[in-house]
This record gives C-alpha cells, sequence and structure tokens, in this order.
C-alpha cells in the first residue's frame, strides 16, 4: 500500500491568534482508503482540510502530499497541485449558481490540463458522473441555483471527481440530509471514489457514519493543541 499523505509535527494558529488551532504529531492517509474524521464545532477540521489543500501554510511540521512537502512550496505550485491532485466537496457545495450543472463539473478541468487530459471527453466525463451521481440528464442544462440541497450535493461530489483526483477531501456534506438520503448519498460516492481509485477524506461532527468508512480517526484525541501539557 503505497502512502498518499503524511502529516508530521503539524502546529497551526489562524494568523492574529495566538493559541494553535492544530498541533498533531502525525496522521497519514494510504493512497485508496476511505476514511472519516470527526469532532466538534470548531475542533480544526475545516482548518485542516484547508492545509491538507494548500490554501494555508502551517507555522511548523510537515505536510507530504505524494511525498512533495506542500509547506515547502510556493503558492502557485501549491495551486497547481491542488487543482491536478484534489477534489473538494465543501460543507455549502460552492456551485458557481449562473452556470449549469455540466459546466460547473467539467469546471476543474478548466483549470489543469493534466487534469483534463485524464478525464478525456471532458463533457462526457462529466456527464457520465452526473448520471452516476442520480442526477437526471433533463436538469443537466439547468442553472445550479434551480437545484434541491440534495440536487447540489451530487453535483459539487461529481465536480470532485472528475479527472480522477488522488484525493478528494469531503466537508460535512451530508449535514443538510435525512438518514435515508445520508446513506443513498454516500452509496453514489463511494461507488464513484472507488471507480476514480481516489482516497477520500470526510470529515464530519456527525459519528453516525463512520462505521461505513474503512476507518475512523478522532480529530480532538488526534489534536495536542489546548490540551495542557
Ligand atoms: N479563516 C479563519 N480565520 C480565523 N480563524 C478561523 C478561520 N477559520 C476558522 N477559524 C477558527 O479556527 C477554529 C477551528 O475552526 P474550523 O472551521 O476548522 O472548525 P470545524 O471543526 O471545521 O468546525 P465546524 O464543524 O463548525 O465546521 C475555530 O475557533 C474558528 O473560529
Amino acid at each position: 500500500m503505497s502512502m498518499l499523505l503524511n502529516i508530521e509535527d503539524l502546529r497551526f494558529s489562524w494568523p492574529g491568534d495566538t493559541r494553535p488551532v492544530l498541533a498533531m504529531d502525525s496522521l497519514a492517509l494510504t493512497a485508496g482508503e476511505k476514511v472519516f474524521m470527526f469532532g466538534p464545532s470548531g475542533s480544526g477540521k475545516s482548518t485542516l482540510l484547508a492545509l491538507i489543500g494548500g490554501l494555508v501554510r502551517p507555522q511548523a511540521g510537515r505536510i507530504l502530499f505524494q511525498a512533495q512537502d506542500l509547506t515547502a512550496l510556493g503558492g502557485a505550485r501549491r495551486d497547481r497541485i491542488r487543482a491536478e491532485h484534489l477534489g473538494v466537496i465543501f460543507q455549502q457545495f460552492n456551485l458557481l449558481p449562473w452556470l449549469d450543472l455540466k459546466a460547473n463539473v467539467m469546471l476543474p478541468c478548466r483549470f489543469s490540463r493534466a487534469r483534463a487530459a485524464r478525464a478525456g471527453d471532458v463533457g462526457a466525463a462529466a456527464q457520465n458522473l452526473l448520471g452516476a451521481m442520480g442526477l437526471d440528464p433533463v436538469l443537466w442544462g439547468r442553472r445550479a441555483d434551480r437545484l434541491s440541497v440534495g440536487q447540489q450535493q451530487r453535483v459539487a461530489a461529481a465536480r470532485a471527481l472528475i479527472g480522477r483526483p488522488a484525493l478528494i477531501l469531503a466537508d460535512e456534506p451530508t449535514s443538510a440530509l435525512d438518514h435515508d438520503r445520508r446513506q443513498d448519498f454516500l452509496d453514489l460516492l463511494f461507488g464513484q471514489v472507488e471507480a476514480a481509485g481516489s482516497t477520500l477524506l470526510f470529515v464530519s461532527h456527525d459519528r453516525e457514519l463512520a462505521g461505513r468508512f474503512d476507518r475512523a480517526v478522532d480529530l480532538t484525541e488526534l489534536n495536542q493543541a489546548g490540551v495542557a501539557a
């Protein structure tokens, strides 16, 4: 099993905040595994995803992604790695409201040639993913702001998956759904994550879904920030 992500001796505090949000000795993700990370609201889950996504830099430590240390790279290089290798499903989905479903899903391929090349025919790949995520073809040309929350969530997942990124980061994408719809969404998401051969890191405050993943990680156990020495 090859290692995809390795976090070592990470320390992070937001600018202007003297108190660290995250302090963790290690976290490792193996290629192809589906990991559930839980922790209460405010425990730093979204912050950790921002660090892994290279959007912010830690004050100390290393974030090795495919053996490259993101903390040693400049912003442009981190942007390129993110565009090429990461798919993100945001809590609020962050679809572009004025674009239709298909254009939203195709978007990541506009920022990375390598990702577009992996997708092949980008339009056909977008349609395949929309169909696989259970979105009826009659919806594909509809503006993204004319969708239900459940439909937006599936479009956001299709967008994250296009071009088979090595890592999918999912930030509480199921929080607005009821029990059955959460399970349905996970069925579809897992099917496509496995088809793409991607690794999935799914964060949530709700432990109900944990049993469906390869393993579950308790962020509060991992995170030494705020813990008296
Ligand atoms: N952009 C930011 N600037 C400054 N502080 C921030 C920023 N984002 C988050 N924080 C702070 O960092 C801490 C962790 O927040 P974070 O959003 O990572 O938690 P979370 O576990 O994802 O919470 P939730 O489950 O509510 O989404 C909080 O105290 C929050 O106020």
